[in-house]
């Protein structure tokens, strides 16, 4: 019996989609999983036959009994999700787990509800989900999600093996992510610094704002660790999808060992209190007065409070764990 894991080729690889499915499956392969790469192309150019014989050349590793992990979306229409679980079901005894990354429809705003439910009718056809967040999971049930084996993932990981340094207390907030999606970035006018990293050319409108254009993992994790904040906040629109979703830049803030201030209402808020890591907050100007304010000493607190999780993040423990957790779920009940 073989294990796979599909991974994703083919669009920006500056996107978060690319780095969170490339480091789930390099730290996959470290417990013995193939990899099945996936393309992002135009599939409304294949005819039937021509989607058929390119699954077919892309599963063609998988064999009776196999288990695969399909990470999902593919980001290619949700025919070709479904086109795929298909031909990976005429294997006898094939176990599936879809690792739900990001879900198209709630991302985008006018995007139409018979979308959502042919997603789901995906999402139904594995034995085995991972989802993002339990706020996530009650709403795909919801919705019509009825497969019985679900496990919640915990926190993206970031391998990385090169010792960054114990962050220095600075008085000032990094926030990675597109502006365009992030409007609150536009009005920031606060008298704590703002320093932004995006692949989006970005012209600077809010006051107080360092642009740092954009670096890549190695690169942001050290400037984070020179000091500072991480923010995590809600896109602009459609402003519920960060209730719901597990947010990359709150592991790459971890990862570098900085504190970080969440929204209010956000999917991982109660983690990070309980945890001990940072502060929520309902607004921006209260993001910056606890940054304006806090004391040296509770800065390093909180520093020290993110070491253990730093070293989890970073050494792929969480994904290790759930995929681990993925296989025993499947072969033992
Ligand atoms: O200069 C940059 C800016 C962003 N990112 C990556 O992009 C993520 C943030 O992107 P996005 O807002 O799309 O992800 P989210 O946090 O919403 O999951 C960060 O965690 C980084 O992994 C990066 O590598 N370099």
């Amino acid at each position: 019996m073989a294990m796979h894991i599909t991974n994703l080729y083919g669009m920006n690889p500056r996107g978060t989609q690319i780095i969170a499915q490339q480091n789930v499956v390099k730290i996959a392969r470290e417990l013995g999983f193939i990899e099945m790469g996936l393309y992002h192309y135009p599939v409304e150019c294949d005819t039937q036959g021509e989607l058929r014989k390119r699954l077919d050349g892309i599963t063609s590793a998988v064999g009776d009994g196999d288990l695969v992990i399909v990470q999902l979306p593919s980001w290619n229409l949700t025919a070709y999700d479904k086109a795929l679980l298909d031909v990976l079901r005429l294997h006898k005894d094939i176990k599936i787990a879809v690792f739900i990354h990001d879900v198209i429809t709630m991302m985008f705003e006018g995007a139409p509800q018979e979308r959502l439910l042919e997603i789901i009718e995906v999402y139904n056809m594995a034995d085995l989900v991972i989802v993002p967040s339990e706020p996530m999971l009650n709403f795909l049930c919801q919705k019509g999600l009825t497969v019985e084996k679900v496990l919640i993932q915990s926190m993206w990981d970031l391998p990385f093996e090169e010792e960054l340094k114990t962050p220095e207390f600075q008085r000032r907030i990094f926030f990675s992510g597109n502006p365009k999606r992030f409007g609150f970035v536009s009005s920031w006018h606060y008298d704590v610094p703002l320093h932004l990293y995006t692949y989006e050319d970005y012209k600077v409108e809010g006051q107080n704002i360092h642009y740092g254009g954009w670096k890549n993992t190695t690169e942001l994790l050290l400037e984070y660790s020179s000091g500072g904040f991480g923010l995590i906040w809600e896109q602009t629109a459609p402003a519920s999808y960060y209730k719901y979703h597990q947010p990359h830049k709150l592991s790459t803030y971890l990862a570098a060992g900085i504190p970080v201030i969440v929204q209010k209402g956000l999917a991982r808020e109660q983690a990070i209190i309980d945890y001990g890591l940072g502060f929520s907050v309902n607004s921006a100007q209260e993001a910056a007065d606890i940054v304006k304010n806090i004391t040296e000493d509770e800065y390093q607190t909180l520093v020290e409070n993110i070491k253990n999780i730093s070293f989890l993040i970073s050494g792929g423990f969480f994904t290790k764990k759930l995929l681990i957790d993925t296989v025993n779920y499947l072969l033992l009940s």
